[in-house]
């Protein structure tokens, strides 16, 4: 898939390339430097994968340009498919050789996973400034190798800088796109507009639901169960259910008497964002940094088959905080998902708390200081 890439030289402001496929959590932070490039008349091109999510995802920014790249994740070693693994990557390595040359591209960034090895590795063989963001506690395998082909690692979280030994790793925080970092400090106004956007009423308690840009089975099934021992007036549920859940979702929300929004994928979040007093989530690094960038106490339930279990590690950094609590999956069950709703449904004040802890977590503009370093000032 290609969108406004024009692959010529730049005729004004730096050519950038921004590598950020396979999910969200790469994607949406890498959108939010593309957006900040832009504003200064820059020319940034984001790298994609060719999965669903980055199709869905990238639509949402006709003004941005994305190209995307045949490189896949890596499978184990002795399979069937490692060939073809290989295959891809040189591809996307030749590719990217040749829009560096093309594009006349001054540096580039990656922001995670395996589609962002073949434009670092490209960017340091052609001799550019090329750099690697990770936005978790845990770095991933990905950034770990190729943050060896980078001048510099910029981290999301200070925990990660143990985990690249190599490289100078500075703490400058995730980025968030514009809109989302506008929801900040929403007025009781605003927040009531957000929440009849979405169906809901504008005055009760509510709990946003999100499993990340893919949405998770079991938070689905786990809340489907609690919610029918919840009285019904204790909150509203606005519930992102991921695209291949919506079915499911919408049956169990009809059988409940609470008011429920379903969606399959959000494409406005900051709404979302500003409409809820609490989320129930899964704890991927950049649904955690929107969190911090507008304050919202959340339950985390970490997908407890993430690479190395990051997203524990990434949960706990925030919890131990106070900006809220970890359940584990095994914990999920209706008994304790219901009583634990209950419980912060009833508990303004305890809210207001951890929503403060979690707002003292968030970095103000690490957008601006990655765009700083990448094009200069
Ligand atoms: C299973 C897994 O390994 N997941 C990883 C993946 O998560 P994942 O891709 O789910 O990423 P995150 O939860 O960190 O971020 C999700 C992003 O998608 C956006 N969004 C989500 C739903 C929606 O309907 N609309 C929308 O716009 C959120 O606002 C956020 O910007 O990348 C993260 C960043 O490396 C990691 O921390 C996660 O552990």
């Amino acid at each position: 898939m290609t969108r406004k890439d024009s692959s010529s030289p730049a005729r004004s402001g730096r050519s950038v390339l921004i590598a950020c496929g396979g999910t969200g959590g790469h994607l949406f932070p890498g959108i939010a430097v593309a957006q900040e490039l832009v504003a200064r008349g820059h020319r940034p091109l984001l790298l994609i994968s060719g999965k669903k999510i980055d199709e869905t995802a990238s639509a949402a920014y006709p003004d941005l340009e994305f190209l995307s790249l045949p490189a896949v994740g890596m499978p184990k070693l002795l399979s069937l498919k490692f060939p073809v693994f290989v295959w891809k990557f040189l591809k996307s390595l030749g590719m990217c050789r040749r829009l560096i040359r093309k594009r006349g591209v001054s540096a580039v960034l990656g922001m995670g996973g395996f589609t962002s090895l073949p434009p670092v590795m490209a960017g340091n063989q052609l001799k550019l400034p090329t750099y690697v963001h990770d936005s978790n506690a845990l770095p991933g395998k990905a950034n770990r190798i190729a943050a060896r082909f980078c001048n510099e690692v910029f981290i999301g979280m200070e925990a990660a800088a143990a985990h690249f030994p190599n490289r100078p790793a500075k703490m400058v925080g995730t980025p968030v796109r514009d809109a989302v970092r506008g929801a900040a400090g929403a007025s009781d106004e605003q927040r009531a507009a957000a929440r009849e956007s979405f169906g809901l009423l504008p005055d009760r308690v509510t709990l946003l639901v999100t499993g990340g840009s893919q949405g998770a089975r079991a938070l689905n099934r786990g809340l489907g169960e609690a919610l029918k021992d919840v009285p019904d007036e204790a909150l509203q549920v606005l519930w992102i259910s991921g695209a291949s859940a919506e079915a499911e979702v919408r049956e169990m929300a009809g059988q409940l008497a609470q008011r429920v929004a379903v969606l399959p994928f959000c494409d406005r979040m900051e709404d979302a964002l500003i409409a809820a007093d609490f989320v129930l989530a899964r704890a991927g690094a950049s649904s955690l940094t929107e969190f911090s960038a507008v304050g919202l106490p959340a339950i985390l339930v970490p997908y407890p088959y993430a690479a190395e279990d990051h997203q524990r590690v990434n949960a706990e950094y925030y919890t131990s905080r106070g900006a809220g609590e970890v359940m584990d999956e095994k914990d999920l069950t209706p008994a304790h998902l219901a009583a634990t709703l209950i419980r912060w449904a009833d508990s303004d004040a305890e809210r207001a708390k951890m929503g403060a802890a979690m707002r003292a977590l968030g970095v103000d503009s690490p957008e601006a200081e990655i765009a700083d370093l990448l094009v200069g000032k």
